[in-house]
């Protein structure tokens, strides 16, 4: 880090920029992907290249992408040496629910350069972009095998919650009905250099093709789970009312909960993945063009 106060690099706090110092636990995030010769590696935050240079000779290929263009000009004298890096200096987000197309396009030449390839998110995400990050690559072309990634404490209680608990919530939902999602580590503010305010934790995401099959239409899915637990504590029938309201009458909408088989006062934080999934086919036999 000495590196960036000499070129006169403050870390910049509007792109979470905390570096993790602790050798180790970069150690352990790249063990925790398992990486091997098949494996293209996503990294979005190269910042000063300290991951992406010990995950370089354990990967096929590393794809890693930065926004700030110090530190883009600052790992490339790191990354240079190997040949199977392509850094990449943009944001890595089109908008909150879409990847850059360069970063899909430079992740697609990746993955067709090499056989039977695989892609590995594998990163110490920036904080205020890491929701949109994991859950919008389950929505692209190509499709992660696993993730592995260090992000706020909060976040991964929200990946791994179970129905009924405070965090339960679209995102749980989304994840877990595709993927096994795990903690492996919580992480002090003190392994970070600037230190954040907040506890940090290592999430491993294990794409689960077989759940993923399971459901006919993601993008639906998506959609619906995020709109019937916008206010997860609300009674469900009034969620699914608001969120159906240009395509279903009340009527219509008591009919599909009873249906269902829904008390009258189910809320949405308790619905598990099976229910919500069956609930989400029968809105979509009813209302195929939601959501369009
Ligand atoms: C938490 S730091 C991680 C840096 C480094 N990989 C490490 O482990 O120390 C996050 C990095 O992501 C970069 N970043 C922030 N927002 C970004 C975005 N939308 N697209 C690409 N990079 C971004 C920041 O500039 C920063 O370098």
């Amino acid at each position: 880090m000495q590196k960036l106060r000499e070129i006169g690099v403050e870390p910049a706090s509007r792109h979470g920029q905390n570096f993790l110092i602790d050798m180790n636990l970069v150690r352990m995030i790249i063990s925790s992907a398992d990486l091997g010769p098949q494996d293209v590696v996503l990294e979005i935050g190269t910042g000063t290249g300290s991951l992406t240079t010990l995950m370089a000779p354990e990967a096929g290929r590393v794809v890693t992408v930065e926004i700030d263009g110090h530190l883009y000009e600052l790992a490339s004298e790191q990354l240079l040496r190997f040949g199977n890096v392509t850094q990449l200096r943009c944001d890595a987000l089109k908008n909150k629910n879409r990847f850059a197309p360069e970063v899909m396009d430079a992740v697609g030449d990746a993955l067709a350069d090499l056989p039977d390839s695989r892609l590995k998110l594998v990163a110490n995400l920036p904080y205020n972009v890491a929701t949109p990050i994991l859950s919008n690559l389950l929505l692209c072309e190509h499709t992660p095998h696993t993730m592995v990634a260090t992000i706020q404490k909060e976040l991964a209680d929200r990946l791994v919650a179970k129905p009924w608990s405070k965090d339960y919530g679209a995102l749980s939902v989304w994840m877990q009905a595709q993927c096994t999602t795990e903690v492996v580590r919580e992480m002090s503010p003190k392994v970070f250099w600037p230190m954040p305010k907040v506890t940090s934790a290592i999430v491993r995401i294990i794409v689960d093709p077989e759940r993923r099959a399971a459901i006919p239409d993601l993008k639906f899915f998506h959609q619906w789970i995020k709109a019937i637990f916008l206010h997860r504590r609300k009674f469900l029938r009034a969620n699914v009312v608001s969120a159906l309201k240009q395509h279903a009458t009340k009527e219509q909408v008591d009919v599909l909960l009873d249906e269902m088989e829904f008390a009258p006062d189910t809320r949405t934080e308790q619905l598990d993945i099976p229910t919500l999934l069956r609930f989400t086919e029968k809105v979509r036999a009813l209302a195929p063009d939601w959501g369009l």
